[in-house]
């Protein structure tokens, strides 16, 4: 007998409860700047033009059916994965160094690489994995379900509200040799700030110097600078000082694919005589462990990015649609800073400039959260990130005065 009457309550996940409780929220006036989701001018979620286009030539191709696609997924989609997020040029593509898994989005992806890492990475050793503090809440959970022990180390320094660095430095530096380091590639979630690249040259330096492993969580391609190949620089980078890695790959966001968890899993070895031979191995196990999982990924979101992927003019489509997303939201940053500063909200506002990506990490406290939420019905995760796509025309007046009266 199970006794399932013992099993205990479980909190509710707080980015998910913060989406319903906004949900049930009937006052007009309410404001979502919670969950991380591109939203038109309009408050709308927006399908971008390109998917629709891509969505349009699918289902108008007489041999679409429903098979399973193979456990690694859509071979189409993964190779144009490769591509997009190491660069067409890679020396690992050339050297035939990575193997990629299509997966359930983002989520999957870092699950599938936690899962690969607690069983082949250095298994007799003590190992730590190390997220940066804060980061996306979902990592601890993914990598404690596969049993992955793991630290923090310091990334946002609350004076400057920009990073801190010497933290980042000091604790990869003091760490134990061979750790498993979980890096932002761009766009860092929740905080907005991310290395600079003569920052990200000396933490490459750290890692190596320590035989660290380095794991790269790549959710807002396209979202930090708007260009996808800038985003994919410290990965870029770190492949050709050689590194051995681990790429996690969303397309959520930058394909605004969310529910159709479209993603990819990299695995990329360093340069050797028998690379491929070792890339050849990683992927049979990591089958397997696909299989067991969810067996084969699903095929609509991926079919969706792989057209837009594998095409040049559709390719330059979603280029323009990025930017469209990136340049609304810059547009965001700039009015709510202005009218923060008009309004004299105590304290400084330029990193809500200063920061990029989806997100802003405004240093409001969790009772000022708390406070916007009960007095002007604004809603943004605790830690007082908010997702700057939640503002427009229409809202940013109501939240700016939202938040001066929480702050004041
Ligand atoms: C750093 C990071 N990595 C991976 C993911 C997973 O994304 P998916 O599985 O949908 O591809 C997110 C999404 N994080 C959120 O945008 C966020 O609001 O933080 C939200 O979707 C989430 O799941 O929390 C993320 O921010």
């Amino acid at each position: 007998a199970f006794n399932a009457d013992a099993v205990p309550q479980a909190p509710e996940d707080p980015l998910f409860g913060l989406m319903a409780a906004y949900k049930r929220d009937t006052d007009p006036n309410k404001v979502d700047v919670g969950v991380g989701a591109y939203r038109d001018d309009n408050a709308k979620p927006w399908v971008l033009p390109v998917v629709k286009k891509a969505d349009d030539l699918l289902r108008a191709d007489p041999n679409l059916n429903h098979e399973y696609l193979p456990i690694a997924g859509l071979a189409e989609f993964t190779t144009a994965s490769q591509k997009l997020i190491l660069g067409a040029d890679s020396p690992a593509i050339k050297d035939k160094r990575v193997t990629s898994l299509q997966t359930v989005s983002g989520t999957g992806a870092v699950h599938l690489g936690a899962l690969f890492l607690s069983k082949f990475y250095k298994p007799s050793s003590k190992r730590t994995v190390y997220f940066s503090d804060p980061t996306w809440p979902n990592h601890f959970q993914i990598f404690s379900n596969v049993g992955l022990s793991y630290k923090t180390y310091p990334y946002f320094s609350k004076e400057t509200r920009g990073l801190n660095f010497d933290g980042v430095i000091d604790t990869l530096q003091n760490a134990d040799e061979g750790s498993i380091i979980v890096l932002h590639a761009c766009a860092h979630n929740p905080t907005g700030v991310d290395p600079t690249q003569e920052q990200w040259k000396k933490i490459a330096e750290v890692i190596r110097a320590k035989k660290h492993f380095p794991f790269f969580d790549t959710a807002y391609q396209g979202f930090a600078s708007g260009d996808l190949a800038r985003d994919g620089w410290a990965i870029r980078y770190f492949i050709e000082q050689g590194f051995e890695l681990c790429i996690a790959q969303s397309y959520a966001k930058n394909f605004g694919l969310y529910g159709e968890r479209a993603g990819c899993f990299h695995f990329v070895t360093a340069p050797s005589s028998d690379a491929q031979s070792t890339v050849i191995r990683v992927a049979s196990q990591l089958a397997i462990l696909q299989r067991s999982e969810i067996s084969n990924p699903p095929a609509y979101g991926a079919r969706i990015a792989s057209l837009i992927l594998n095409d040049p003019t559709l390719f330059a489509e979603w280029e323009r649609d990025l930017k469209t997303m990136s340049g609304r939201i810059i547009d965001m940053r700039k009015a709510l800073r202005t009218k923060l500063e008009e309004l004299g909200t105590p304290g400084t506002w330029n990193h809500i400039t200063d920061q990029i990506g989806m997100f802003s990490f405004t240093g409001l406290t969790e009772e000022q959260v708390l406070k916007v939420r009960e007095d002007s019905h604004v809603y943004m995760t605790k830690n007082g990130r908010i997702s700057m796509a939640g503002l427009n025309k229409h809202n940013i007046d109501y939240f700016a005065k939202a938040v001066d009266k929480a702050v004041k």
